[in-house]
C-alpha cells in the first residue's frame, strides 16, 4: 500500500545515512509504493513502459498474436506494474458500493431518477405484457371469423403498440438524465476530493507509477461508468418483478416443469457467466490505462507544439504517437478476444432460450392437458404460453448479457475506486506528516520564514538538503544558486509544503497564504478576464479590482501594452492567454500579481529566465520599492546586485551561506537601469525609475485605504 512516512527501520537508516555524511543518500520519505518496492524505478517513457506490456490474450500464444493483429509478434510484452489482477472480487463490490454510496446520496436526484424510470418502466411492461398477449387473441378472433371484434382488437392494439413506443422514450429520456446526474455527482465529488491542496500535485508528480492518469479517470472513467450504470438500471430495473409476474404466468400455464427447465438453464448460464467476466474486468481496465496515456500524449503535442515544431520532432511525435496507438487498440483488442467467450454465451443463452420456450409449451400438449380446447383456443394458449415462458426466459438472458455491461462497468470501478483509496491514504499520510513536521502551522509570531535542522530527500529517495538552519528574515534578500539538479527548487517545495521534510521544521509566517507568494518559471495562465488573471488565485476578489489598479500594476510590470491587445478587462479569454503573451511576458503577468498581492516574501524560482535584462531588473527594483522581500532560484550573477545574501547549494544535501558585499553596481542600480531603458528606447514606464513612482496610489486587495508608495531613495 501507499506510504509516505518512513517506517521505523527506514528512519534509522536514515538517521545513520543523514548523520553519518551529507553525501549519503537516505531513503525517500515519499515512498508511496508497495512495502517490498521502496525505491522507485527509473523514470522511462510513457511509451517505453507500455512497450513493456502485453496484452492478456497474446499471453497463450506469440504466434496467435501476430495471427489477430497482422503486426508482427513483440516479445515480452508488459504492462508496467502490472502487479495487480482487477476482478470481479470482494474488493471490486466494496469499491462499488462506496460509489454507489456517493450516487446514492439523500438529496441527491439519481434516487428520485430511478424511482421515476422504475415507475415508468413498471407502466412500460404492463403495456408490453398486453403487446405480448395481442397475437393471441388475433388468433382467436380470425379463428372465430369475428369483424367486429377483430376491429376493436386492432384499434385497442394499435393505440397500445403507440403507447409502448412513448413509454420506450420516456425511459430512454429518464435514463440519459440519470446517466448525466451520476456524471455529475462523481465528477464534483472527485473534483472535491482530488483538487485538493497539495494532494493533487503530489498524486501527479509522484505517484504517477501507483496511480496512472487520474484526469483521464476523472474525465473519461467517470462518463463511461455513468454510462454503463443507465444501460444496467435500464435493463435491470424491473427484472425482479418481471421474473416473479411471469414464473407465475408460466407455472398457471405450464404447471411446474415450465420454471423448473428456466430456471436451471438461467443458473447453468449464471456460473458460466461469472467465469468469463473476471479477465474482462481486468482487460478493460488495462484498456482505460492506455487510452489515458494516448491521450496525454497527444495533450502534450499541443502543449509542446512550437517546441517540437522548433526541433523538427514531428517525425519522432509520429511515431511514438502511432507506437502508442497500436499499444492501445493492442488492449482494445484484448477487451474484444475476453468479451468473445461471454458474446457467444450470451448469443447462445437467449437463442436456445426461445427453443425451451417451445419445449415447455410441448410437454402440457402432449400430456394432454389442452386436449379439450377447439383448435382455434389451442393455438391461443400455444402462442399465450410461449409468449409468457419466452419472456422468462428473455429476462434471464438479459441478466445475463448484463454481464458485458457490468464487467466494464467493474473495470472503470476498479479505475475510479482505485483513485478514491489512493487519494484517502495520501490524505492520512499528508495529515500524519503534518503532525509529524509541522509545516503550515502558524508557530511563528514573526513574519520571517524560518528552516530548523531541515533535512529532506527526493520522491526517489535522494539526500538534497541535510541539516539545513538559516531563517530567511523580512527585507534581506536571498539568492539561491548552485549546479543543475542541485536542489534548488526542491528547498522552494520543501518550504510550499510540496514535499515533506524527513527532518526538523519549516517555520512559516502566521498569515502564510498572504505573506508568501511563489512565482515559478512558468507561471499559470488561468483562464478568464485580465482583472481575474491579476488576483489569481482569488477570483471572487475580481470585482474589487478598479481599471485604474489594473493599469497601475500592468505599468509596474511593464506590460500596459496588454490593455491594448485584450478587448477589455471583462473579457473571458480561455487558452488564448498562453498565445497572447510571450513567455517572457507571462513571467510579467506573475509579476503583476505579485505587485498587486504585495506579500513580504516572494519566492522566485527563474521566475525572471525569460525577460530581458532590462525588464529583469525592472521587477527586483519594484519588488524592493514594494517592500517584497525576494528569496531568488537564479543563475544570473548580475542579480547580485538585488541580493544581500547567498545559499550555495552543493547537491548531496551539502550546502553554505555567505553574504553579499554590496558592489559598485548596486550603488548605481537605477541609473544602469534608466540608462537600459533609454538605449532600448522605451518610454520609461517603469514608474520607479522614471520618478513617477513617488506617490504612486496602489491598493492591496485588502486595504480599505490606498498605500502611498514613496520611490526609491
Ligand atoms: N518528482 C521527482 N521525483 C524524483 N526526483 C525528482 C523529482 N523532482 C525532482 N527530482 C530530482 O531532484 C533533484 C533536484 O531537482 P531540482 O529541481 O530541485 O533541481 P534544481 O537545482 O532546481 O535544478 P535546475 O537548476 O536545473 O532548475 C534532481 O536531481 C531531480 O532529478
Amino acid at each position: 500500500m501507499y506510504r509516505l512516512i518512513p517506517t521505523e527501520d527506514e528512519a534509522r537508516d536514515e538517521d545513520r545515512t543523514v548523520s553519518g555524511s551529507v553525501q549519503g543518500q537516505s531513503q525517500g520519505d515519499f515512498s508511496c509504493s508497495s512495502p517490498t518496492q521502496q525505491r522507485r524505478p527509473p523514470l522511462r517513457s510513457v511509451v517505453d513502459k507500455f512497450k513493456s506490456f502485453r496484452p492478456s490474450f497474446l499471453r497463450s500464444s506469440p504466434s496467435a498474436a501476430s495471427w489477430r493483429t497482422g503486426a508482427p509478434t513483440v516479445s515480452g510484452f508488459r504492462l508496467p506494474k502490472k502487479k495487480d489482477e482487477y476482478l470481479l472480487d470482494k474488493q471490486c463490490v466494496k469499491r462499488l458500493w462506496r460509489i454507489l454510496k456517493v450516487l446514492l446520496t439523500r438529496h441527491s436526484k439519481v434516487l428520485w431518477l430511478y424511482i421515476t424510470m422504475t415507475f415508468f418502466c413498471c407502466i412500460n411492461e404492463a403495456i408490453v405484457y398486453y403487446v405480448g398477449t395481442i397475437p393471441s387473441k388475433y388468433y382467436k378472433v380470425l379463428g372465430d371469423k369475428d369483424t367486429s371484434a377483430f376491429f376493436k382488437l386492432l384499434i385497442s392494439s394499435l393505440t397500445t403498440v403507440f403507447l409502448a413506443g412513448f413509454g420506450k422514450s420516456v425511459i430512454f429520456l429518464f435514463g440519459g438524465l440519470l446517466s448525466l446526474e451520476s456524471r455529475r455527482i462523481l465528477t464534483l465529488h472527485f473534483h472535491k476530493i482530488y483538487i485538493q491542496p497539495k494532494l493533487f500535485y503530489r498524486i501527479l508528480y509522484m505517484h504517477e507509477e501507483e496511480v496512472d492518469n487520474p484526469d483521464q479517470r476523472i474525465t473519461q472513467d467517470i462518463d463511461k461508468m455513468a454510462e454503463s450504470i443507465r444501460k444496467m438500471v435500464e435493463d435491470l430495473i424491473i427484472i425482479p418483478i418481471l421474473i416473479a409476474f411471469y414464473t407465475w404466468q408460466c407455472w398457471q400455464m405450464a404447471g411446474y416443469i415450465g420454471p423448473v427447465c428456466i430456471y436451471g438453464y438461467f443458473l447453468l448460464s449464471a456460473i458460466a457467466s461469472r467465469l468469463l467476466i473476471n479477465p474482462i474486468v481486468d482487460a478493460v481496465f488495462y484498456k482505460e490505462s492506455a487510452e489515458g496515456y494516448f491521450r496525454y500524449l497527444h495533450v502534450r503535442f499541443r502543449q509542446y507544439a512550437e517546441s517540437i515544431t522548433f526541433s523538427r520532432g514531428e517525425g519522432e511525435a509520429k511515431e511514438s504517437a502511432d507506437e502508442l496507438l497500436e499499444v492501445l487498440l493492442k488492449t482494445q483488442l484484448n477487451v474484444i478476444y475476453t468479451e468473445l467467450p461471454l458474446k457467444f454465451l450470451q448469443q447462445s443463452v437467449s437463442y436456445f432460450g426461445s427453443i425451451l420456450s417451445y419445449v415447455i409449451i410441448a410437454v402440457p400438449i402432449f400430456w394432454g392437458v389442452y386436449d379439450h380446447l377447439p383448435p382455434s383456443d389451442v393455438s391461443a394458449v400455444i402462442s399465450k404460453i410461449s409468449f409468457v415462458s419466452m419472456y422468462l426466459t428473455y429476462q434471464f438472458s438479459k441478466i445475463i448479457q448484463c454481464g458485458t455491461d457490468f464487467s466494464d462497468l467493474a473495470g472503470y470501478t476498479s479505475r475510479l475506486g482505485q483513485l478514491m483509496e489512493a487519494l484517502d491514504q495520501l490524505n492520512t499520510e499528508m495529515e500524519n506528516i503534518a503532525i509529524d513536521f509541522p509545516h503550515e502551522e502558524a508557530m511563528s509570531s514573526d513574519t520571517s520564514i524560518r528552516f530548523e535542522n531541515v533535512s529532506f530527500n527526493t520522491p526517489a529517495g535522494d539526500l538534497v538538503l541535510s541539516d539545513f538552519t538559516h531563517t530567511f528574515e523580512v527585507g534581506v534578500n536571498t539568492m539561491v544558486v548552485g549546479r543543475n539538479g542541485a536542489g534548488k527548487t526542491s528547498l522552494l517545495r520543501a518550504m510550499g509544503g510540496l514535499w515533506p521534510v524527513s527532518r526538523g521544521q519549516v517555520i512559516l509566517p502566521r498569515k502564510y497564504q498572504r505573506d508568501v507568494i511563489f512565482l515559478p518559471q512558468t507561471p499559470y495562465l488561468t483562464y478568464g478576464t485580465l482583472r481575474e488573471q491579476l488576483v489569481y488565485p482569488l477570483k471572487d476578489t475580481a470585482a474589487s479590482v478598479s481599471n485604474a489598479d489594473i493599469v497601475r500594476v500592468l505599468k509596474l510590470a511593464r506590460l500596459e501594452h496588454v490593455v491594448e491587445v485584450i478587448e477589455d478587462f471583462d473579457f473571458t479569454y480561455t487558452l488564448d492567454w498562453n498565445k497572447m503573451l510571450s513567455p517572457g511576458e507571462q513571467q510579467k503577468m506573475a509579476f503583476a500579481r505579485l505587485f498587486y498581492a504585495r506579500p513580504t516574501f516572494a519566492v522566485l524560482d527563474e521566475a525572471t529566465s525569460s525577460m530581458d535584462n532590462v525588464s529583469e531588473n525592472e521587477m527586483f527594483k519594484q519588488c524592493r520599492l514594494l517592500n517584497i522581500t525576494c528569496i531568488t532560484v537564479c543563475h544570473h550573477a548580475s542579480l547580485e546586485r538585488y541580493h544581500q545574501r547567498k545559499l550555495t547549494m552543493s547537491g548531496h544535501g551539502a550546502w553554505s551561506l555567505s553574504e553579499i558585499e554590496p558592489h559598485e553596481s548596486n550603488h548605481g542600480e537605477d541609473n544602469d537601469v534608466d540608462d537600459n531603458d533609454e538605449d532600448d528606447g522605451e518610454d520609461g514606464n517603469s514608474l520607479a525609475s522614471s520618478g513617477s513612482g513617488v506617490g504612486m496610489l496602489l491598493r492591496r486587495p485588502n486595504d480599505v485605504e490606498y498605500d502611498t508608495l514613496v520611490g526609491p531613495p
